[in-house]
């Protein structure tokens, strides 16, 4: 019955441009763990997480434990996983730092597992994972274009196919580059790196040259509640939804007092344990699931379920990530059917992969569920050697406590919470 007999961890270093936000900019390369579980009947399951140390070594306590178990025993592997994971936090408690509890450990450690499992399921079965979700409630995913304010290129290297975006007129200048290349029909500026009327210039420009795109604003947190107020006053009418102005659940409930502006998250609510109090205070009105962090793809539906009782609508958050990650976000989204929101992703920021080509690829915008069966994607294996070599040869490790992987300029790290 599909039994695992080898799970082969291979962290990954791979490109990424100098992307802006509210706590630095991005380092030259991004880290991810690529997971296959491998099985007795010759199937091989794909996942991938983070690939920062602390994530590295979880993942690698966690991959022998699960040989000799079944891809359909998704229970048993979740049990495995806390088992270890507890062993983990026991021996050594700050390998857990930066989780909350010790239950968002254990759900970010499966959640890599749990999707190469059902990539395998899938296989053995020769059905894709969208079905094995409960079938596809839409069959093809609608993006966000994801603009950045950006220099051209790091220092010392080629600038990238967009250009440096530093000022209102390069975000829209990015933004018609990424337009006409993938056809997004929803724009979001990653913001909190410029002064706030800054950002609204760069909004009120991007609407003028894009009359019918839904827009979003996402300043990571960066301001204070009088300046979200004031943003979100400035914009009302203007923006699809306002994400993270302001640190906390209590924060963003006074924001939304006394804005009409939808507020959305995926920094005060990414655990189970929040939603009470966000619906308590009704402090938000979106929630952007991400698979990573939320315990995987049938945890989502089962946080787009609760996000439907209590009237949140549901939309899905991207870290820097490769073309595996990118089929699983499109396989939940597609069985998801509160996920209405356009989902972020990182993707058209990606120039490497791990996954061979042709699989994944956008339409007006939207990617369409990859055919073949599980996530429908197949591993290139030189392409994961060369990015492995990278990894050991680049020198990076981890993120900071903030989740980001940067390297702080002073100049663009403007004081948290000061605007
Ligand atoms: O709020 C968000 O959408 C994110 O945190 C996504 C990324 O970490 C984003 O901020 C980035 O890549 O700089």
């Amino acid at each position: 019955m599909t039994i695992i007999r080898d799970v082969v961890v291979t962290p990954v270093a791979f490109r990424d441009p100098p992307l802006l936000n509210a706590a630095g900019v991005h380092q030259p390369y991004a880290l991810r763990s690529v997971i296959q579980v491998v099985c007795d009947d010759g199937v091989v399951g794909l996942g991938e997480t983070y690939g920062d140390d602390s994530v590295l070594a979880r993942l690698r306590a966690i991959a022998p434990t699960l040989v000799g178990r079944s891809v359909f025993d998704l229970n048993g592997i979740r049990a495995t996983v806390e088992a270890v994971v507890s062993g983990v936090a026991a021996r050594d408690p700050d390998r857990l730092t930066g989780e909350a509890s010790q239950s968002r450990a254990v759900l970010s450690a499966y959640a890599p597992f749990e999707v190469a499992c059902l990539d395998a399921q899938g296989k053995a079965l020769g059905v894709r994972v969208v079905d094995l979700l409960g079938g596809p409630a839409r069959d093809t995913v609608p993006f966000a274009a994801y603009l950045f304010y950006k220099w051209g290129g790091h220092p010392g290297e080629p600038p990238d196919a967009f250009g440096p975006a530093l000022d209102p007129d390069g975000v829209v200048a990015q933004a018609r580059a990424m337009v006409e290349r993938y056809g997004f029909r929803s724009i979001k500026l990653k913001g909190g790196v410029f002064p706030p009327e800054q950002e609204v210039t760069a909004i009120r420009a991007l609407r003028k040259a894009f009359p019918d795109h839904p827009l979003r604003l996402d300043p990571n947190a960066a301001w204070t509640v009088e300046t979200s107020r004031w943003v979100a006053a400035e914009l009302d009418g203007v923006l699809e939804y306002l994400e993270d102005p302001t640190p906390g659940i209590a924060g963003m409930a006074d924001v939304a007092r006394t804005t009409r502006v939808p507020l959305a998250t995926n920094m005060c609510v990414v655990a189970f344990e929040h939603l009470p109090e966000a619906v308590k205070r009704d402090a938000i009105d979106v929630l952007l699931c991400d698979h990573h962090y939320w315990g995987g793809l049938r945890l989502c539906q089962a946080l787009a379920t609760m996000c439907q009782t209590f009237g949140i609508g549901l939309s899905m958050h991207s870290n820097t990530h490769l073309g595996i990650s990118l089929a699983a976000m499109v396989h939940l989204a597609a069985a998801t059917p509160a996920l209405a929101y356009a989902c972020d992703t990182h993707y058209p920021w990606t120039v490497d992969d791990v996954v061979q080509p042709g699989a994944l690829r956008f339409v007006d915008g939207s990617v369409p569920v990859p055919e073949g069966p599980g996530l429908g994607v197949e591993l290139d294996h030189d392409a994961l050697a060369h990015l492995h070599d990278t990894y050991l040869r680049c020198g990076i490790r981890r993120r900071d406590d903030a989740g980001y992987m940067r390297t702080v300029r002073p100049d663009f790290a403007p004081p948290r919470g000061s605007w």
